[in-house]
Formats: C-alpha cells, sequence, structure tokens
C-alpha cells in the first residue's frame, strides 16, 4: 500500500457527527475544522437540525456525506433523491436491499434533479450492502439470509453497479472482495472503524483505522472514537498519524 500524505489520510476520514442538534453537531465540527475531511449527517441530526445542518456545513467548507439509508419504492426514493440533490450534498445512501429498480430510481433522481438545474452538480449515490452492526450469526440466524455474509455483501455491491451506482457501504473486511468484483474505482464507504483499544460498542465487523487504509478501502467512517473523545481533535489526529505511520 503507498504511503499516504496527511492530506490524503484526512481526505478519506468522514467522522459521523452523530449529535443531538445543530448547535453540538457544529461545535464539534468546528474543532475538526482545517483537517479536510468529511463529515457524516446522520438521522439523529438530519431528523432534529433539518436541511439548514447541510448548508451550514457545506457553508463550512466541508464535504457533506448524507446518510439517510433511504429504502422504500423506487418512486418515493426518486423524489427522495431529487429533493437530496438539491440540497448540494456530496455523497447519500440507499439500502441495497431495496433492489436494482429502487436503486437505479435513485440515480435518476439526481440527473433530473441536475438537468431542472436545480443543483450545482451531482451527488455521489452509494449502497449500504450489510449493515457492520451485522454478524455473520444474525445474518443467518436472525435475519434469515443463508450462506457467508461477504458472498451477500458482495451480492448487493454487483446489484447496485448494475443499478448505476457508484459504489457502497460494508465493512473494512469485505473491501477486497467488492474490489474484486466491481472494480477498483468502485468506492468503498467502511464503517466499522475502531483504534486498538477502543469500545467496540454494537459495531460488529470491525478493523483498526491502519487495517482500513492497508486494506485498500476509500473512506473510513468514524464517529464515537473521535466524537465521544474528550478531545475530538486530539483523536483525530492520532487516527491520522497512525494511518500515515510507514
Ligand atoms: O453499515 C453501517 C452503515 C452506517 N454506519 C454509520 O456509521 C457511523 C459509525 O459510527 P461509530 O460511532 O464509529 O460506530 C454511524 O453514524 C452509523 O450510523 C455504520 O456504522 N454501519
Amino acid at each position: 500500500m503507498p504511503i499516504l500524505t496527511l492530506k490524503e489520510a484526512a481526505n478519506k476520514i468522514m467522522v459521523a457527527l452523530d449529535k443531538p442538534d445543530a448547535a453540538a453537531a457544529l461545535a464539534l465540527a468546528e474543532q475538526l475544522q482545517g483537517r479536510d475531511c468529511w463529515m457524516k449527517v446522520g438521522m439523529e441530526l438530519f431528523y432534529a437540525a433539518g436541511p439548514s445542518i447541510v448548508r451550514d456545513l457545506k457553508s463550512r467548507g466541508f464535504r457533506v456525506f448524507l446518510d439517510l439509508k433511504m429504502h422504500d419504492i423506487p418512486n418515493t426514493v426518486r423524489g427522495g433523491a431529487r429533493s437530496i440533490t438539491r440540497l448540494g450534498v456530496d455523497l447519500f445512501n440507499v439500502h441495497g436491499a431495496g433492489g436494482v429498480a429502487m436503486m437505479y430510481a435513485a440515480a435518476e433522481g439526481v440527473r433530473e434533479a441536475v438537468e431542472a438545474g436545480d443543483a450545482q452538480h451531482a451527488p455521489l449515490v452509494i449502497a449500504v450492502t450489510q449493515l457492520t452492526s451485522t454478524s455473520q450469526i444474525v445474518l443467518n440466524k436472525e435475519i434469515g439470509i443463508t450462506g457467508q455474509l461477504e458472498d451477500a455483501v458482495v451480492h448487493y455491491a454487483r446489484l447496485s453497479r448494475e443499478a448505476g451506482l457508484q459504489g457502497v457501504v460494508a465493512s473494512p473486511l469485505e473491501v477486497a472482495a467488492i474490489k474484486a468484483a466491481c472494480g477498483t474505482g468502485f468506492i468503498t464507504v467502511t464503517p466499522g472503524i475502531r483504534p486498538r483499544g477502543a469500545d467496540v460498542g454494537d459495531q460488529s465487523r470491525i478493523t483498526t483505522p491502519r487495517d482500513a487504509v492497508d486494506g485498500g478501502t476509500d473512506y473510513l467512517v468514524i464517529g464515537r472514537p473521535i466524537t465521544a473523545s474528550h478531545n475530538p481533535a486530539e483523536a483525530l489526529d492520532n487516527i491520522l498519524k497512525e494511518m500515515i505511520e510507514q
């Protein structure tokens, strides 16, 4: 794996701003300003703060991943994708379990918003494969999908590529298999990142930041190891240091 510069490493980090309101999220984002990382806005923050949080983060120079994991009938997802595209986010996601027609509708919604002149750029659209909190046992015994978890992830990755999406959300452990199946340019966005000794919490399929980089992932989604730290900027800097160490 080629050694990364500090800027390249920071560009790969998406900080999960899982905060209860805009004030808390922006206070945290400001502590991390100047480091070139992305901000990920998920359900907790978006449902509390609304679309203005995207504009607030964009105006501070951050790239924004809107992580709302749409999963609905194709017509509804198409409309959702149009609205999200108008917001100016850089990346958003849908659930691969919605199927090819639903994922295709998301991509269509993006095109429609851009062609109508409602958006300055087209966001990337990616699909969630299997949540990183899902274990092999839960997949087989509870959700009822048989076979290996990695195969289920690769199956969704193939479907999302077929639907014209640009990548997937998966664990760093599945990156090699996804790239082998869908090509190296197919984007992998990987939560389930835990620095050595960090609390695993509800995640199941995890690696360290360094192992994720060495495994070839494009983006590392990191929440609590940074956001729950008493010094988030220092926690992020330590992760960056680990990612670029020779
Ligand atoms: O499969 C998935 C999809 C999304 N996430 C999101 O990533 C972050 C991870 O936060 P941590 O605190 O580092 O666990 C969180 O916002 C999830 O909603 C995921 O973990 N797994």
